[in-house]
């Protein structure tokens, strides 16, 4: 099998700083990949490297077989690459209807809007609060309309950054059965700081330190090596989570 994404080399550098440096990754069609790592490790600058939001200093980037190292965010959304990010990006003065409709809108798929939109509550569980005002849903329901709207794009690759950060027990655990289900017919990159979730969703766990990649693996493996828990998780899996 051919993986759906790959990078080569991937760096990018702030100043003096290597944000993310030299990173060779691959990620094969159908996975639930959780990446993890310290605060500063370079999680979220990959991923924004992946998505096209920011441009790399140097490697390539290539998904399904195609080198998309420069073109731009809007293209990568076409070629099925959506992506939800850790800071709260709905409009709040829109309805949850208008959020998912923006988004769908951003895809160009020959569906028609409503269909599209609706389908994409649904699967999120909001279909009751369509006309909703975003601004006004509790904190939980604006991070599964941010869900709904990168499955607005119908993506192939979905990144989800911190996605339960700030989310109930109870809310993240609906969350879990979410990307299960989405896992289903879409290959997921998640970021998450939450080791329940990352144990329970991931088949492969990355783990990025410094800008670079300390271990890639299991979920059991993760858990029994012994650099990740002192660079990370300070002494034990299980005592981050
Ligand atoms: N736009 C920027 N300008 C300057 N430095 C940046 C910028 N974005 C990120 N950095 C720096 O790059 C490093 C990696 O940051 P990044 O946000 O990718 O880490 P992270 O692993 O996602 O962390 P967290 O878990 O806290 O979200 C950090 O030292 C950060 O301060």
């Amino acid at each position: 099998m051919t993986p759906l994404l790959t990078t080569h080399g991937l760096s990018r550098d702030f100043g003096g700083l290597k944000a993310v440096d030299s990173v060779d990754f691959s990620l094969m069609p159908g996975e639930i990949r959780a990446i993890i790592g310290p605060n500063g490790a370079g999680k979220t600058t990959f991923v924004s490297l992946v998505c096209g939001r920011i441009l790399p200093s140097a490697g390539r980037i290539v998904f399904d077989g195609r080198d998309i190292t420069d073109m731009p965010a809007h293209k990568r959304v076409r070629l099925g690459i959506a992506y939800t990010f850790q800071i709260t990006s709905v409009f709040a003065r829109l309805s949850a209807y208008d959020n998912v409709a923006l988004a769908f809108q951003r895809a160009q798929s020959g569906r028609s809007v409503h269909d599209g939109v609706m389908e994409a509550l649904d699967r999120t569980g909001l279909a009751d609060r369509a006309k909703e005002t975003a601004g006004a849903m509790a904190y939980g329901h604006q991070r599964l309309l941010e869900v709904a709207m990168g499955l607005a794009l119908k993506p192939r690759l979905l990144i989800l950054d911190e996605p339960t950060q700030g989310l109930s027990d109870g809310e993240i655990a609906g969350f879990i059965a979410l990307v299960r289900e989405i896992g289903r017919d879409a290959t997921v990159l998640l970021i998450e700081h939450n080791m329940h979730v990352v144990m329970e969703l991931a088949q492969r766990i990355t783990v990025m330190e410094a800008g670079r990649i300390l271990a890639e693996g299991a979920p059991q493996e993760i858990r029994d090596n012994v650099a990740v828990q002192e660079a990370y998780l300070g002494g034990t899996v299980e005592a981050a989570s």
